[in-house]
């Protein structure tokens, strides 16, 4: 049976009516009441797997799951093999670098050497410094990225932006986009390959709507 794994969080819902326009209803996983993890289609032709947003690349790569969505910031970090299929057009922010408004600090390059990163993009944020030949140290951490320049922690983050908001609210000022990160349709290499489950007709259908939506 076709296995979709899809992301708590911020992904969710475009995610649950992007299959609901292809003829796959895991709605109930917007119900607040529900706390099932995986449910079933109506049809009793799919199921679904609810879980964390970093946690959507393993499922597939391991094969747990033909299909799922996950962020290209997730990818990138992560690194898994899966195959990335389709852009899907939502979930649009940025990774980039931030200081306090207030710092000296106004691009990548000024930060001092063995000075302190705060992010939760370890592995992206440790290239983007090596590729600089910067050597400040990475202190990783799972949320609140923005507190690490407040408190005074780290100089700089390394963070996920989209509309500049919670920066803001928070006192600090982007200087660099490491990349630009999209929603992405992944899939199992071999399923993929082989066309297990149909997944090449699951596929292309979504194609169409992502392609149509714009
Ligand atoms: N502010 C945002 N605007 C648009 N897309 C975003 C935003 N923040 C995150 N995303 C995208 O949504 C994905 C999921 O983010 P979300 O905030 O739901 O989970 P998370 O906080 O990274 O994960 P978890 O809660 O499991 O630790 C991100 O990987 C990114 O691709
Ligand atoms: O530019 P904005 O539109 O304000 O969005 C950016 C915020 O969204 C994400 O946070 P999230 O809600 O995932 O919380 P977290 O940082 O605690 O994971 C990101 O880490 C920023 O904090």
């Amino acid at each position: 049976m076709l296995t979709v794994a899809l992301p708590k969080g911020s992904l969710l819902t475009d995610s649950i009516r992007l299959l609901q326009s292809v003829g796959l209803d895991f709605s109930a996983f917007l119900d607040s009441s529900n706390r099932q993890l995986q449910i079933l289609d109506p049809t009793g032709t799919a199921r679904a797997l609810l879980v964390r947003t970093h946690d959507v690349p393993v499922y597939v790569e391991y094969g747990q799951a033909q299909l799922g969505v996950a962020g290209y910031d997730v990818l990138r970090e992560k690194q898994p093999r899966v195959a990335q299929v389709l852009d899907l057009g939502f979930g649009k922010c940025r990774l980039s670098v931030a200081v306090k408004e207030s710092s000296p600090y106004r691009r990548s390059l000024d930060l001092p050497a063995h000075g302190r990163v705060a992010s939760k993009f370890v592995h992206c944020a440790r290239e983007y410094f090596q590729r600089l030949d910067l050597p400040v140290e990475i202190v990783p951490l799972s949320g609140s990225v923005e507190l690490g320049p407040i408190t005074g922690m780290s100089e700089a983050i390394v963070d996920l932006v989209s509309t500049g908001r919670t920066l803001k609210e928070n006192g600090l000022i982007e200087m660099e986009v490491l990349f630009e990160s999209s929603a992405r349709l992944i899939a199992h290499p071999i399923s993929y390959r082989l066309n297990t489950d149909g997944i090449c007709d699951r596929i292309a259908a979504i194609r169409e709507m992502t392609t149509t939506a714009v």
